[in-house]
Protein backbone atom coordinates (compact mmCIF):
# COMPACT_ATOMS: atom_id res chain seq x y z
CA UNK A 1 0.00 0.00 0.00
CA UNK A 2 2.99 2.41 0.68
CA UNK A 3 4.24 1.71 -2.51
CA UNK A 4 1.33 2.55 -4.48
CA UNK A 5 0.71 5.74 -2.35
CA UNK A 6 4.29 6.60 -3.67
CA UNK A 7 2.07 7.65 -7.22
CA UNK A 8 1.09 11.32 -7.01
CA UNK A 9 -2.02 10.57 -8.37
CA UNK A 10 -2.93 7.73 -6.20
CA UNK A 11 -5.67 9.60 -3.78
CA UNK A 12 -7.01 11.76 -6.35
CA UNK A 13 -7.84 8.50 -8.51
CA UNK A 14 -8.97 6.23 -5.58
CA UNK A 15 -11.97 8.63 -4.53
CA UNK A 16 -15.45 9.18 -5.28
CA UNK A 17 -16.98 12.58 -4.35
CA UNK A 18 -20.78 13.16 -4.63
CA UNK A 19 -22.69 15.75 -3.21
CA UNK A 20 -20.16 17.42 -0.91
CA UNK A 21 -19.35 14.07 0.64
CA UNK A 22 -15.50 11.97 -0.36
CA UNK A 23 -14.84 8.52 0.31
CA UNK A 24 -11.61 7.51 -0.20
CA UNK A 25 -10.40 4.28 -0.81
CA UNK A 26 -6.50 4.64 -1.54
CA UNK A 27 -5.56 3.25 1.26
CA UNK A 28 -5.80 -0.25 -0.07
CA UNK A 29 -4.32 -2.71 -1.73
CA UNK A 30 -6.59 -2.31 -5.12
CA UNK A 31 -4.30 -1.57 -8.15
CA UNK A 32 -5.78 0.37 -11.34
CA UNK A 33 -6.18 -3.19 -12.80
CA UNK A 34 -7.77 -4.56 -9.93
CA UNK A 35 -10.37 -2.07 -9.93
CA UNK A 36 -10.93 -2.05 -13.68
CA UNK A 37 -11.18 -6.45 -13.31
CA UNK A 38 -14.08 -5.18 -10.51
CA UNK A 39 -15.60 -3.30 -12.90
CA UNK A 40 -16.12 -5.21 -15.29
CA UNK A 41 -17.18 -7.84 -12.43
CA UNK A 42 -19.97 -5.83 -12.00
CA UNK A 43 -20.78 -4.96 -15.49
CA UNK A 44 -20.57 -8.48 -16.08
CA UNK A 45 -23.43 -9.63 -12.94
CA UNK A 46 -25.65 -6.63 -14.40
CA UNK A 47 -25.73 -4.28 -11.35
CA UNK A 48 -26.63 -1.55 -13.78
CA UNK A 49 -29.71 -3.64 -15.29
CA UNK A 50 -30.73 -4.86 -11.72
CA UNK A 51 -30.77 -1.25 -10.23
CA UNK A 52 -32.54 -0.49 -12.55
CA UNK A 53 -34.95 -3.03 -11.82
CA UNK A 54 -35.41 -2.20 -8.46
CA UNK A 55 -35.98 1.08 -9.27
CA UNK A 56 -38.74 0.61 -11.72
CA UNK A 57 -40.18 -1.95 -9.20
CA UNK A 58 -39.79 -5.58 -10.87
CA UNK A 59 -39.74 -8.35 -8.11
CA UNK A 60 -36.27 -8.82 -7.55
CA UNK A 61 -36.93 -10.44 -4.66
CA UNK A 62 -36.94 -13.61 -6.39
CA UNK A 63 -37.30 -15.97 -3.64
CA UNK A 64 -40.48 -13.80 -1.62
CA UNK A 65 -42.04 -13.27 -5.41
CA UNK A 66 -41.71 -9.03 -4.11
CA UNK A 67 -40.73 -6.21 -5.37
CA UNK A 68 -38.08 -3.72 -3.54
CA UNK A 69 -38.91 -0.58 -3.17
CA UNK A 70 -37.87 1.48 0.01
CA UNK A 71 -36.70 3.88 -2.60
CA UNK A 72 -40.44 4.72 -3.09
CA UNK A 73 -40.75 5.78 0.62
CA UNK A 74 -38.07 8.76 -0.05
CA UNK A 75 -38.98 9.76 -4.11
CA UNK A 76 -39.96 12.88 -4.99
CA UNK A 77 -43.53 14.95 -5.60
CA UNK A 78 -43.34 14.05 -9.39
CA UNK A 79 -42.07 9.95 -8.84
CA UNK A 80 -44.54 7.34 -10.69
CA UNK A 81 -44.02 3.55 -9.54
CA UNK A 82 -45.55 0.98 -10.48
CA UNK A 83 -45.75 -2.44 -9.11
CA UNK A 84 -48.14 -4.98 -10.97
CA UNK A 85 -49.32 -1.99 -13.17
CA UNK A 86 -50.32 -0.06 -10.27
CA UNK A 87 -48.55 3.52 -9.19
CA UNK A 88 -48.12 2.96 -5.78
CA UNK A 89 -47.03 6.81 -4.90
CA UNK A 90 -50.24 8.06 -4.20
CA UNK A 91 -50.25 5.48 -1.03
CA UNK A 92 -46.33 6.91 -0.17
CA UNK A 93 -47.78 10.32 -0.02
CA UNK A 94 -50.69 9.35 1.62
CA UNK A 95 -49.40 7.77 4.77
CA UNK A 96 -46.84 10.20 5.02
CA UNK A 97 -49.25 12.68 4.98
CA UNK A 98 -51.22 11.10 7.68
CA UNK A 99 -47.62 10.73 9.61
CA UNK A 100 -47.24 14.22 9.26
CA UNK A 101 -50.34 15.43 10.81
CA UNK A 102 -50.18 12.79 13.69
CA UNK A 103 -46.30 14.27 14.86
CA UNK A 104 -47.49 17.75 14.50
CA UNK A 105 -50.80 17.05 16.50
CA UNK A 106 -48.03 14.78 19.34
CA UNK A 107 -45.43 18.05 18.83
CA UNK A 108 -47.80 20.71 19.56
CA UNK A 109 -49.93 19.00 22.35
CA UNK A 110 -52.93 18.79 20.43
CA UNK A 111 -52.96 15.39 20.60
CA UNK A 112 -52.89 14.02 24.76
CA UNK A 113 -52.65 10.86 26.70
CA UNK A 114 -55.33 11.13 29.90
CA UNK A 115 -52.97 13.25 31.72
CA UNK A 116 -51.90 15.59 28.97
CA UNK A 117 -49.82 16.70 26.11
CA UNK A 118 -47.39 13.78 25.40
CA UNK A 119 -44.43 14.13 27.11
CA UNK A 120 -42.69 10.67 26.04
CA UNK A 121 -42.40 8.14 23.45
CA UNK A 122 -41.63 4.29 23.24
CA UNK A 123 -41.29 2.80 20.46
CA UNK A 124 -41.69 -1.29 20.60
CA UNK A 125 -40.00 -2.67 17.63
CA UNK A 126 -37.15 -5.60 17.08
CA UNK A 127 -34.72 -6.01 14.48
CA UNK A 128 -36.05 -3.04 11.03
CA UNK A 129 -38.44 -1.91 12.90
CA UNK A 130 -36.07 -0.90 15.67
CA UNK A 131 -32.56 -0.46 15.01
CA UNK A 132 -33.29 2.07 11.92
CA UNK A 133 -35.43 4.40 14.48
CA UNK A 134 -33.45 3.93 17.27
CA UNK A 135 -29.90 4.81 15.62
CA UNK A 136 -31.42 7.73 13.59
CA UNK A 137 -33.05 9.34 16.87
CA UNK A 138 -29.44 9.18 18.23
CA UNK A 139 -27.80 10.26 15.76
CA UNK A 140 -30.20 13.50 15.00
CA UNK A 141 -30.12 14.75 18.49
CA UNK A 142 -29.39 17.91 17.66
CA UNK A 143 -32.14 18.16 15.90
CA UNK A 144 -34.51 16.95 18.79
CA UNK A 145 -37.60 19.32 19.82
CA UNK A 146 -40.30 17.14 20.39
CA UNK A 147 -41.27 14.55 22.88
CA UNK A 148 -38.29 12.18 24.41
CA UNK A 149 -38.00 8.87 22.57
CA UNK A 150 -37.24 5.50 24.02
CA UNK A 151 -36.93 2.47 22.20
CA UNK A 152 -37.54 -1.02 23.66
CA UNK A 153 -37.07 -4.28 21.82
CA UNK A 154 -35.43 -7.08 23.87
CA UNK A 155 -38.26 -9.55 25.07
CA UNK A 156 -35.52 -9.32 28.45
CA UNK A 157 -38.16 -7.93 30.77
CA UNK A 158 -35.30 -5.95 31.68
CA UNK A 159 -35.64 -3.45 28.60
CA UNK A 160 -39.35 -2.81 29.03
CA UNK A 161 -39.12 -2.33 33.27
CA UNK A 162 -36.10 0.00 32.68
CA UNK A 163 -37.67 2.16 30.08
CA UNK A 164 -41.08 2.37 32.10
CA UNK A 165 -39.26 3.20 34.96
CA UNK A 166 -39.53 7.41 35.64
CA UNK A 167 -42.09 7.69 32.65
CA UNK A 168 -45.70 8.99 32.87
CA UNK A 169 -48.55 6.57 31.85
CA UNK A 170 -51.20 8.84 31.33
CA UNK A 171 -48.65 10.93 29.30
CA UNK A 172 -46.66 8.30 27.52
CA UNK A 173 -46.97 7.46 23.77
CA UNK A 174 -46.41 3.60 22.51
CA UNK A 175 -45.69 2.66 18.99
CA UNK A 176 -46.18 -0.84 18.52
CA UNK A 177 -44.00 -0.99 15.13
CA UNK A 178 -43.91 -4.35 13.52
CA UNK A 179 -44.11 -5.53 9.75
CA UNK A 180 -45.60 -8.55 10.40
CA UNK A 181 -46.97 -7.71 13.62
CA UNK A 182 -46.68 -11.11 14.90
CA UNK A 183 -43.42 -10.88 16.52
CA UNK A 184 -43.41 -12.65 19.42
CA UNK A 185 -40.75 -9.96 21.11
CA UNK A 186 -42.66 -7.12 20.17
CA UNK A 187 -46.04 -8.57 20.89
CA UNK A 188 -45.40 -9.61 24.57
CA UNK A 189 -43.65 -5.94 25.11
CA UNK A 190 -46.96 -4.14 23.32
CA UNK A 191 -49.38 -6.22 26.04
CA UNK A 192 -46.94 -5.56 28.70
CA UNK A 193 -47.13 -1.76 28.18
CA UNK A 194 -50.71 -2.12 27.62
CA UNK A 195 -51.18 -3.24 31.17
CA UNK A 196 -48.86 -0.62 32.11
CA UNK A 197 -51.00 2.06 30.59
CA UNK A 198 -54.02 0.47 31.99
CA UNK A 199 -52.78 0.14 35.22
CA UNK A 200 -51.63 4.39 35.32
CA UNK A 201 -54.95 5.10 34.53
CA UNK A 202 -54.08 6.29 31.11
CA UNK A 203 -55.89 6.66 27.78
CA UNK A 204 -55.40 3.08 26.03
CA UNK A 205 -57.16 4.49 22.95
CA UNK A 206 -54.89 7.44 22.95
CA UNK A 207 -51.72 6.31 23.64
CA UNK A 208 -51.21 3.50 21.91
CA UNK A 209 -50.39 4.07 17.86
CA UNK A 210 -48.88 1.23 15.27
CA UNK A 211 -47.28 0.81 12.52
CA UNK A 212 -47.15 -2.26 10.11
CA UNK A 213 -48.38 -3.93 7.22
CA UNK A 214 -50.60 -5.91 8.83
CA UNK A 215 -53.82 -3.99 9.32
CA UNK A 216 -55.96 -6.76 10.51
CA UNK A 217 -54.27 -7.61 13.48
CA UNK A 218 -53.45 -3.81 14.67
CA UNK A 219 -56.99 -3.76 14.70
CA UNK A 220 -57.63 -6.91 16.76
CA UNK A 221 -54.95 -5.61 19.26
CA UNK A 222 -57.30 -2.65 19.47
CA UNK A 223 -55.35 0.26 18.26
CA UNK A 224 -57.41 2.57 16.44
CA UNK A 225 -57.44 3.04 12.58
CA UNK A 226 -56.94 6.53 13.06
CA UNK A 227 -53.14 6.02 14.41
CA UNK A 228 -52.29 2.83 12.12
CA UNK A 229 -49.81 3.82 9.48
CA UNK A 230 -49.53 1.29 6.93
CA UNK A 231 -46.76 0.18 4.95
CA UNK A 232 -46.08 -2.32 1.80
CA UNK A 233 -44.62 -5.45 2.17
CA UNK A 234 -42.23 -4.33 -1.14
CA UNK A 235 -40.87 -2.62 2.01
CA UNK A 236 -37.75 -4.81 3.49
CA UNK A 237 -38.03 -4.72 7.46
CA UNK A 238 -34.18 -3.52 7.50
CA UNK A 239 -35.17 -0.71 4.70
CA UNK A 240 -38.15 0.70 6.18
CA UNK A 241 -36.79 3.45 8.52
CA UNK A 242 -37.73 5.65 5.78
CA UNK A 243 -41.73 5.58 6.03
CA UNK A 244 -43.88 4.98 8.78
CA UNK A 245 -41.45 2.95 11.05
CA UNK A 246 -39.30 6.29 11.31
CA UNK A 247 -42.59 7.87 12.92
CA UNK A 248 -40.24 8.08 16.07
CA UNK A 249 -37.58 9.53 14.41
CA UNK A 250 -40.46 12.32 12.93
CA UNK A 251 -41.70 12.82 15.99
CA UNK A 252 -38.51 13.50 17.75
CA UNK A 253 -36.98 15.86 14.89
CA UNK A 254 -40.44 16.90 13.41
CA UNK A 255 -41.70 16.59 9.65
CA UNK A 256 -39.43 19.14 8.20
CA UNK A 257 -36.22 17.87 9.56
CA UNK A 258 -37.31 14.41 8.58
CA UNK A 259 -38.22 15.60 4.72
CA UNK A 260 -34.52 16.57 4.61
CA UNK A 261 -33.69 13.15 5.98
CA UNK A 262 -36.02 11.50 3.22
CA UNK A 263 -34.35 14.19 0.44
CA UNK A 264 -30.65 12.76 1.53
CA UNK A 265 -31.62 9.37 0.87
CA UNK A 266 -33.19 10.38 -3.00
CA UNK A 267 -30.09 12.42 -3.69
CA UNK A 268 -28.33 9.22 -2.93
CA UNK A 269 -30.61 7.53 -5.39
CA UNK A 270 -29.99 9.76 -8.09
CA UNK A 271 -26.19 9.21 -7.75
CA UNK A 272 -26.65 5.56 -7.57
CA UNK A 273 -28.76 6.10 -10.65
CA UNK A 274 -27.00 7.93 -12.49
CA UNK A 275 -23.03 8.19 -12.12
CA UNK A 276 -20.82 6.09 -13.74
CA UNK A 277 -19.90 2.81 -12.13
CA UNK A 278 -15.91 4.12 -11.24
CA UNK A 279 -17.74 7.27 -10.25
CA UNK A 280 -20.95 5.42 -8.31
CA UNK A 281 -19.92 5.87 -4.44
CA UNK A 282 -22.24 2.37 -3.75
CA UNK A 283 -20.94 0.97 -6.24
CA UNK A 284 -17.04 1.46 -5.48
CA UNK A 285 -17.51 0.87 -1.68
CA UNK A 286 -19.27 -2.13 -2.41
CA UNK A 287 -16.31 -3.11 -4.66
CA UNK A 288 -13.85 -2.25 -1.88
CA UNK A 289 -15.77 -4.59 0.41
CA UNK A 290 -15.94 -7.73 -1.81
CA UNK A 291 -12.09 -6.65 -3.08
CA UNK A 292 -11.23 -6.84 0.87
CA UNK A 293 -13.58 -9.95 1.30
CA UNK A 294 -13.41 -12.03 -1.60
CA UNK A 295 -10.58 -11.27 -3.36
CA UNK A 296 -7.93 -10.55 -0.49
CA UNK A 297 -9.97 -12.95 1.86
CA UNK A 298 -10.30 -11.00 5.20
CA UNK A 299 -13.52 -12.38 6.78
CA UNK A 300 -14.49 -9.46 8.70
CA UNK A 301 -15.10 -5.79 8.34
CA UNK A 302 -15.04 -2.80 11.00
CA UNK A 303 -17.24 0.29 11.17
CA UNK A 304 -15.44 2.79 12.90
CA UNK A 305 -17.49 6.41 12.73
CA UNK A 306 -15.53 9.23 14.59
CA UNK A 307 -18.80 10.83 15.41
CA UNK A 308 -20.53 9.59 19.14
CA UNK A 309 -24.16 10.18 17.77
CA UNK A 310 -23.24 7.10 15.42
CA UNK A 311 -22.78 5.18 17.91
CA UNK A 312 -25.54 2.96 17.25
CA UNK A 313 -24.45 2.71 13.40
CA UNK A 314 -22.32 -0.34 13.40
CA UNK A 315 -25.54 -2.15 15.21
CA UNK A 316 -27.74 -0.84 12.45
CA UNK A 317 -25.25 -2.03 9.70
CA UNK A 318 -24.91 -5.39 11.44
CA UNK A 319 -28.53 -5.85 10.46
CA UNK A 320 -28.40 -4.43 7.09
CA UNK A 321 -25.40 -6.42 5.69
CA UNK A 322 -25.20 -9.29 7.75
CA UNK A 323 -29.35 -10.21 7.33
CA UNK A 324 -28.99 -9.28 3.99
CA UNK A 325 -26.11 -11.01 2.40
CA UNK A 326 -25.15 -13.48 4.98
CA UNK A 327 -26.71 -16.12 2.94
CA UNK A 328 -24.83 -19.77 1.91
CA UNK A 329 -26.53 -19.77 -1.54
CA UNK A 330 -27.47 -17.80 -4.58
CA UNK A 331 -31.27 -16.77 -5.76
CA UNK A 332 -30.94 -20.23 -7.73
CA UNK A 333 -29.97 -22.04 -4.65
CA UNK A 334 -26.58 -23.05 -5.66
CA UNK A 335 -23.90 -22.29 -3.11
CA UNK A 336 -22.46 -18.55 -3.25
CA UNK A 337 -19.25 -18.74 -4.37
CA UNK A 338 -16.19 -17.36 -2.39
CA UNK A 339 -18.87 -17.83 0.67
CA UNK A 340 -21.10 -15.17 1.95
CA UNK A 341 -21.11 -11.03 2.71
CA UNK A 342 -18.36 -10.64 5.28
CA UNK A 343 -18.75 -10.25 9.00
CA UNK A 344 -19.29 -6.76 10.30
CA UNK A 345 -18.51 -5.20 13.69
CA UNK A 346 -17.41 -1.69 14.97
CA UNK A 347 -17.92 0.99 17.46
CA UNK A 348 -17.68 4.94 17.62
CA UNK A 349 -13.70 6.58 17.71
CA UNK A 350 -12.17 7.52 19.41
CA UNK A 351 -13.48 4.70 21.73
CA UNK A 352 -12.77 1.91 20.27
CA UNK A 353 -8.74 2.77 19.98
CA UNK A 354 -8.69 2.08 23.93
CA UNK A 355 -10.08 -1.14 23.39
CA UNK A 356 -9.88 -3.59 20.52
CA UNK A 357 -7.64 -1.51 18.32
CA UNK A 358 -4.68 -3.42 19.63
CA UNK A 359 -6.04 -6.41 17.00
CA UNK A 360 -6.38 -4.26 14.47
CA UNK A 361 -2.59 -2.72 14.71
CA UNK A 362 -0.71 -6.38 15.85
CA UNK A 363 -3.05 -8.61 15.48
CA UNK A 364 -2.48 -11.86 12.93
CA UNK A 365 -6.19 -11.13 10.82
CA UNK A 366 -6.33 -8.34 8.95
CA UNK A 367 -9.29 -6.32 9.94
CA UNK A 368 -10.47 -3.78 6.65
CA UNK A 369 -11.55 -0.48 8.60
CA UNK A 370 -14.09 1.42 7.26
CA UNK A 371 -13.57 5.24 9.02
CA UNK A 372 -16.49 8.11 8.61
CA UNK A 373 -15.69 11.42 10.02
CA UNK A 374 -17.71 14.70 10.08
CA UNK A 375 -15.80 18.34 9.30
CA UNK A 376 -17.64 20.41 12.07
CA UNK A 377 -19.80 19.09 15.07
CA UNK A 378 -22.87 20.82 16.37
CA UNK A 379 -20.50 22.33 19.41
CA UNK A 380 -20.36 25.32 19.66
CA UNK A 381 -17.09 26.50 21.27
CA UNK A 382 -15.99 22.88 21.32
CA UNK A 383 -13.73 22.64 18.32
CA UNK A 384 -10.71 21.83 20.17
CA UNK A 385 -12.34 18.50 20.97
CA UNK A 386 -13.41 18.46 16.96
CA UNK A 387 -9.77 18.67 15.93
CA UNK A 388 -8.63 15.92 18.01
CA UNK A 389 -11.48 13.43 17.20
CA UNK A 390 -10.58 13.93 13.17
CA UNK A 391 -6.62 13.47 13.91
CA UNK A 392 -7.13 10.81 15.53
CA UNK A 393 -9.51 9.03 13.01
CA UNK A 394 -6.66 10.26 10.12
CA UNK A 395 -3.98 9.00 12.39
CA UNK A 396 -5.50 5.42 12.58
CA UNK A 397 -5.73 5.06 8.39
CA UNK A 398 -2.31 6.80 8.32
CA UNK A 399 -0.78 4.20 11.02
CA UNK A 400 -2.23 1.26 9.78
CA UNK A 401 -0.96 1.60 6.39
CA UNK A 402 2.75 2.62 7.69
CA UNK A 403 3.23 0.58 10.30
CA UNK A 404 6.44 0.52 12.14
CA UNK A 405 9.10 -1.63 10.86
CA UNK A 406 12.27 -3.30 13.22
CA UNK A 407 14.57 -0.71 12.59
CA UNK A 408 12.58 1.74 13.39
CA UNK A 409 11.51 -0.20 16.79
CA UNK A 410 15.37 -0.93 17.61
CA UNK A 411 16.65 2.55 17.29
CA UNK A 412 13.48 4.08 19.68
CA UNK A 413 14.40 1.15 22.09
CA UNK A 414 18.37 1.87 21.59
CA UNK A 415 17.76 5.71 23.00
CA UNK A 416 15.77 4.24 25.63
CA UNK A 417 18.72 2.81 26.68
CA UNK A 418 18.17 -0.56 26.30
CA UNK A 419 20.90 -3.27 24.87
CA UNK A 420 21.36 -6.61 23.31
CA UNK A 421 18.55 -9.28 23.61
CA UNK A 422 16.47 -7.30 25.90
CA UNK A 423 16.66 -4.43 23.12
CA UNK A 424 15.50 -6.69 20.60
CA UNK A 425 12.62 -8.44 22.80
CA UNK A 426 11.23 -4.46 23.59
CA UNK A 427 11.81 -3.51 19.81
CA UNK A 428 9.51 -6.95 18.21
CA UNK A 429 6.59 -5.51 20.91
CA UNK A 430 6.66 -2.54 18.90
CA UNK A 431 6.38 -3.24 15.53
CA UNK A 432 3.38 -2.63 13.75
CA UNK A 433 3.20 -4.35 10.49
CA UNK A 434 1.46 -1.96 8.40
CA UNK A 435 0.28 -2.43 5.05
CA UNK A 436 -3.15 -2.93 6.31
CA UNK A 437 -6.43 -1.27 4.37
CA UNK A 438 -8.87 1.25 5.45
CA UNK A 439 -11.25 3.61 3.76
CA UNK A 440 -12.39 7.06 4.90
CA UNK A 441 -15.68 8.66 4.54
CA UNK A 442 -15.88 12.78 4.75
CA UNK A 443 -18.94 14.34 5.50
CA UNK A 444 -19.53 17.88 6.70
CA UNK A 445 -21.91 17.74 9.60
CA UNK A 446 -24.22 14.88 10.56
CA UNK A 447 -27.30 16.96 9.18
CA UNK A 448 -30.74 14.69 8.89
CA UNK A 449 -29.58 15.27 4.96
CA UNK A 450 -26.45 13.78 5.57
CA UNK A 451 -27.38 11.08 7.14
CA UNK A 452 -30.11 10.21 4.56
CA UNK A 453 -27.49 10.06 2.28
CA UNK A 454 -25.15 7.73 4.15
CA UNK A 455 -28.17 5.34 5.11
CA UNK A 456 -29.10 4.99 1.09
CA UNK A 457 -25.12 4.92 0.62
CA UNK A 458 -24.78 1.54 2.64
CA UNK A 459 -28.42 0.25 1.60
CA UNK A 460 -26.90 0.56 -2.10
CA UNK A 461 -23.85 -1.25 -1.56
CA UNK A 462 -25.24 -3.94 0.45
CA UNK A 463 -27.67 -4.47 -2.96
CA UNK A 464 -24.61 -4.15 -5.48
CA UNK A 465 -22.50 -6.77 -3.12
CA UNK A 466 -25.62 -8.73 -3.30
CA UNK A 467 -25.76 -8.84 -6.81
CA UNK A 468 -22.41 -10.14 -7.56
CA UNK A 469 -22.28 -12.57 -5.44
CA UNK A 470 -25.89 -13.83 -6.63
CA UNK A 471 -27.69 -13.38 -3.33
CA UNK A 472 -31.03 -12.44 -2.89
CA UNK A 473 -30.35 -9.53 -0.16
CA UNK A 474 -33.79 -9.14 0.46
CA UNK A 475 -34.75 -12.69 2.19
CA UNK A 476 -33.67 -13.63 5.72
CA UNK A 477 -35.13 -17.23 6.05
CA UNK A 478 -31.99 -17.91 8.55
CA UNK A 479 -33.68 -16.28 11.16
CA UNK A 480 -37.11 -18.97 11.20
CA UNK A 481 -35.29 -21.57 12.59
CA UNK A 482 -34.48 -20.34 15.83
CA UNK A 483 -37.79 -18.78 16.72
CA UNK A 484 -39.85 -22.18 15.48
CA UNK A 485 -37.91 -23.93 17.88
CA UNK A 486 -37.75 -21.28 20.61
CA UNK A 487 -41.82 -21.62 20.32
CA UNK A 488 -41.57 -25.50 21.18
CA UNK A 489 -38.78 -24.53 23.61
CA UNK A 490 -41.11 -22.18 25.60
CA UNK A 491 -43.41 -25.02 27.26
CA UNK A 492 -40.19 -26.81 28.38
CA UNK A 493 -38.89 -24.51 30.02
CA UNK A 494 -42.10 -23.68 32.06
CA UNK A 495 -42.00 -27.77 33.03
CA UNK A 496 -45.55 -28.00 31.06
CA UNK A 497 -43.92 -30.89 28.45
CA UNK A 498 -41.18 -33.33 28.69
CA UNK A 499 -38.05 -32.43 27.35
CA UNK A 500 -37.59 -35.98 26.12
CA UNK A 501 -36.67 -35.34 22.33
CA UNK A 502 -34.00 -32.87 22.78
CA UNK A 503 -30.10 -33.61 22.53
CA UNK A 504 -28.25 -34.20 26.16
CA UNK A 505 -27.01 -30.79 26.54
CA UNK A 506 -30.34 -28.91 25.86
CA UNK A 507 -32.14 -31.68 28.53
CA UNK A 508 -28.92 -30.66 30.74
CA UNK A 509 -28.93 -27.09 30.23
CA UNK A 510 -32.69 -27.12 31.07
CA UNK A 511 -32.73 -29.56 34.29
CA UNK A 512 -30.18 -26.93 35.58
CA UNK A 513 -32.63 -24.08 34.82
CA UNK A 514 -35.02 -25.87 36.18
CA UNK A 515 -33.33 -26.27 39.48
CA UNK A 516 -32.93 -22.87 40.11
CA UNK A 517 -36.62 -21.50 39.22
CA UNK A 518 -38.30 -24.09 40.92
O1 LIG B 1 -41.15 -5.83 11.92
P1 LIG B 1 -41.33 -7.24 12.36
O2 LIG B 1 -42.28 -8.00 11.49
O3 LIG B 1 -41.75 -7.29 13.81
O4 LIG B 1 -39.95 -7.96 12.25
C1 LIG B 1 -38.85 -7.62 13.03
C2 LIG B 1 -37.60 -8.33 12.60
O5 LIG B 1 -37.70 -9.69 12.90
C3 LIG B 1 -37.42 -10.70 11.96
O6 LIG B 1 -37.12 -11.88 12.62
C4 LIG B 1 -36.36 -10.40 10.95
O7 LIG B 1 -35.15 -11.05 11.25
C5 LIG B 1 -36.08 -8.94 10.77
O8 LIG B 1 -35.76 -8.72 9.42
C6 LIG B 1 -37.24 -8.08 11.16
O9 LIG B 1 -36.90 -6.73 10.96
Amino acid sequence: MSDLMQSSERAARFQVQADGMLFDYAKTSMTETAREALLQLAADRGVAERRDGMFAGAPINETEGRSVLHAALRAGPDAVIEVDGQDVMPGVRDVLARMRAFADDVRSGRHKGAGGPITDVVNIGIGGSHLGPEMGTLALRPYHDGPRCHFVSNVDGADIADCLDGLDPKTTLFIVASKTFTTIETMTNAETAKAWVQLGGGDLNAQFAAVSTALDKTEAFGIAPERVFGFADWVGGRYSMWGPIGLSLMLAIGPEEFDAFLAGGEAMDTHFRTAPLERNMPVMLALTGLWHSHVCGYPTRAVLPYDQRFSRLPAYLQQLEMESNGKGVTMQGDPVEGGSGPIVWGEPGTNGQHAFYQLIHQGTQVVPCEFMVAARGFEPGMDNHHRLLIANCLAQSEALMRGRDIETAREMMRKAGFEGTELERQAAHRVFPGNRPSTTLVYDRLTPYRLGQIIALYEHRVFVEGVILGINSFDQWGVELGKELAKQMEPLVSGEAAPDEKDGSTRNLLAFLKAIRG
